[in-house]
């Protein structure tokens, strides 16, 4: 749905020019909902511009529906940009106008619909996103929650193909953030929008998100299903930011260096393994005992997964490292590299 290529883009500094955006190659997929994380300054802002087509890169292409927009201009950027719904962290709601002037703003401003049409486009808009009572309302009389409701049924009101969702919940607490998750996701599997999610919270990648990408510094430093990534952190940007939403996980690498002498991992149980009692099974058929040493357990989207590190000591750790694979547990050993060779090699020392 929409392809960056090589994207750069540089503004002026006091000492020289600052790359915002250092060789961007991303693809977000039709119908799908893409996150888009970094820590302040990583480049998501500048980012959103060029998904928007409001600036235009220094270098690379941009392509919308499989067109290139790189270049486009007049009639057609206008056109390309309501096939772009925008949603604000702060709104941006017209204070003056009622619930229902507000999204009937843009439709109004194509000059293609009349009155009646208009009224009866906002009714359903209004109803998609549960405010119709509130139609006579004005911003002011509203929770943060509502007018971010406002937000989303304004931006869907040309009909956009895609949602493009700029911190939309960064200025909501944390339930009113999943309600707004919750009715984005929704909206996604009616209506088939692509949504763009950028944020720097990965709770929010977590709750809402297929697909992530993670910007640091202008690059895509870690790209992929959220559930892997959110996971199996393998950059520092993005385990930063996995801490940064999970105190206690962060304690998983501190804990494994602190092990006293049994043979650390990391394990993770996704799906249906999550609720089994698959560790305490394996433990006792390989003659071996276990001390937790960290963990956490949640969901991602509706997935639930526990992830703990644990450590190994007694008869059969291989076995029960064996074991547990093979009942569809991820097994990752602490403080040896992940190559799997280096790995079956760690297994038979034990
Ligand atoms: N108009 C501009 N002029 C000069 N430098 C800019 C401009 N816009 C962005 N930058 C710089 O580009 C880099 C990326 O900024 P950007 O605003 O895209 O990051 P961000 O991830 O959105 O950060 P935040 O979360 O704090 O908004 C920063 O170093 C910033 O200072």
């Amino acid at each position: 749905m929409i392809r960056l290529e090589g994207i750069t883009k540089s503004f002026a500094g006091k000492e020289g020019a600052v790359a915002a955006l250092d060789g961007i190659d991303l693809t977000i997929a039709r119908g799908e909902i893409f996150g888009i994380i970094g820590s302040s300054g990583a480049g998501k802002s500048t980012l959103v511009r060029l998904i928007n087509l409001l600036e235009r890169p220094d270098g690379g292409e941009v392509f919308v529906g499989g067109e290139r927009v790189t270049d486009a201009r007049g009639q057609r950027l206008r056109a390309l940009r309501r096939s772009i719904g925008m949603v604000f962290q702060h709104f941006n709601l017209l204070s003056a106008r009622t619930v229902a002037g507000n999204v009937a703003y843009p439709l109004e401003l194509t000059g293609a619909y009349g009155r009646n049409e208009i009224a009866v486009r906002v009714a359903a808009l209004l109803d998609r996103v549960g405010l119709s009572e509130h139609a006579r309302k004005y911003p002011r009389q509203l929770s943060g929650g509502q007018k971010q409701r406002v937000g989303i049924a304004r931006a869907l009101a040309c009909e956009p193909a895609v949602l493009l969702c700029d911190e939309a919940t960064s200025a909501l607490d944390p339930q009113t953030t999943g309600a707004v998750l919750d009715l984005l996701r929704q909206i996604n599997r009616d209506l088939g929008v692509t949504v763009a999610l950028i944020t720097h919270e990965m709770d929010v990648i977590r709750r809402a998100c297929d697909r992530v990408a993670v910007l640091d510094r202008g690059r895509v430093v870690e790209e992929g299903p959220v559930t892997r990534v959110f996971l199996h952190p393998r950059h520092a940007a993005t385990l930063r930011l996995v801490r940064e939403a999970e105190p206690d996980g962060g304690s998983l690498d501190a804990a494994a260096a602190s092990d006293l002498g049994g043979r650390a991992v990391r394990l993770t149980f996704t799906g249906p393994a999550a609720h089994k009692p698959i560790l305490g099974r394996i433990a006792r058929e390989n003659l071996v005992d276990y001390a937790i040493l960290a963990g956490r357990v949640g969901h991602i989207r509706e997935t639930p997964y526990a992830q703990f590190i644990v450590s190994l000591s007694g008869r059969d750790v291989a076995g029960a490292i064996a074991g547990l694979r093979a009942s569809g547990v991820d097994v990752e050993l602490q403080g040896v590299a992940p190559v799997p060779e280096i790995e079956e090699r760690a297994c038979h020392v034990v």
